[in-house]
């Protein structure tokens, strides 16, 4: 099988309060959309952020397309993989369009600007979250649903091969929780890759080829959707009584 866009290595992350945990062993590979699933606090952002090698694992490594995260400068790392993380930090007034422009830095040179295709970019990828119209307004002035959809253009306008999400639906209402998740169906169709975290199991079920899911006790498992999705293994997940039914094919889980 080809190289994976994303690998772990008997991955042990880590959680300060937290003794141990199942090392994760698993391969993101082109095409493969993962959703990371488990309760609060059970450790979704740190794997995030350890994959990403914003923090160190207690154990273990992580390869991006075959290499070591920690023998890649962050200028290689950023060319192939975004990042959407929950805080968003207002560094100076900046307008949505130079935010966005952000996604172009791992291509430009200490005093290079923007050239027209790197604008081009950025303003597509503001038309595919309905941003086009807000392009000259001051990030300051923008409501929570558009500062996220704005992080996932800036995403986008940085034309990376692996997205890593955390919980990138957060604040969106149902019609842009729909669209952002077929942006990065769109995104994956074209051999890219994603990893995202998620506390609604209905859109996982519906938008994630593969599941990864993370117990307060540090187990895990992991594999495809249709398998993971086992009502029991969800119910122990949540610590919550679940009815299943299904829509078109898909299997949905109310608590009950
Ligand atoms: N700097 C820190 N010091 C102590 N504990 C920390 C620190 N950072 C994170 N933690 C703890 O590590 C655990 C995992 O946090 P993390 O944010 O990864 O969880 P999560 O699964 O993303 O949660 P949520 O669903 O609430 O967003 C939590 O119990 C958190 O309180």
């Amino acid at each position: 099988m080809a190289t994976p866009l994303l690998s772990l290595h008997d991955l042990v992350i880590h959680i300060p309060e937290r003794e141990s945990g199942e090392p994760l062993d698993l391969a993101v590979h082109p095409g493969q959309c993962w959703g990371i699933l488990g309760p609060n606090g059970v450790g979704k952002t740190t794997l995030l952020h350890t994959l990403a090698g914003l923090r160190a694992p207690r154990r273990g490594s992580v390869r991006l397309a075959g290499t070591r995260l920690a023998e890649l400068g962050r200028q290689a790392v950023a060319r192939r993989m975004a990042l959407v993380f929950q805080d968003h930090h207002d560094g100076f007034p900046a307008t949505v369009l130079e935010t966005a422009l952000i996604g172009r830095h791992p291509y430009l040179r200490a005093w290079d600007v923007e050239s027209p295709e790197d604008l081009a970019i950025a303003r597509g990828a503001l038309a595919r979250v309905d941003l086009a119209h807000l392009e000259h307004r001051l990030i300051a002035t923008l409501s929570g649903g558009e500062r996220q959809r704005l992080a996932i253009a800036t995403a986008l306008t940085q034309t990376p091969e692996l997205y890593l999400l955390d919980e990138p639906t957060n604040h969106l209402d149902l019609h842009h929780q729909s669209r952002v998740l077929a942006l990065i169906h769109e995104e994956v169709a074209r051999d890219g890759a994603a990893v995202l975290s998620l506390h609604d199991v209905n859109l996982a079920a519906r938008h994630c080829d593969h599941l990864l899911l993370l117990y307060p006790d540090g187990q895990a498992c992991w594999g495809a959707t249709d398998r993971m999705l086992v009502p029991e293994a969800l119910e122990r997940l949540y610590g919550q009584r679940l009815a299943r039914g299904q829509v078109g094919g898909v299997p949905i889980f109310i608590p009950h």
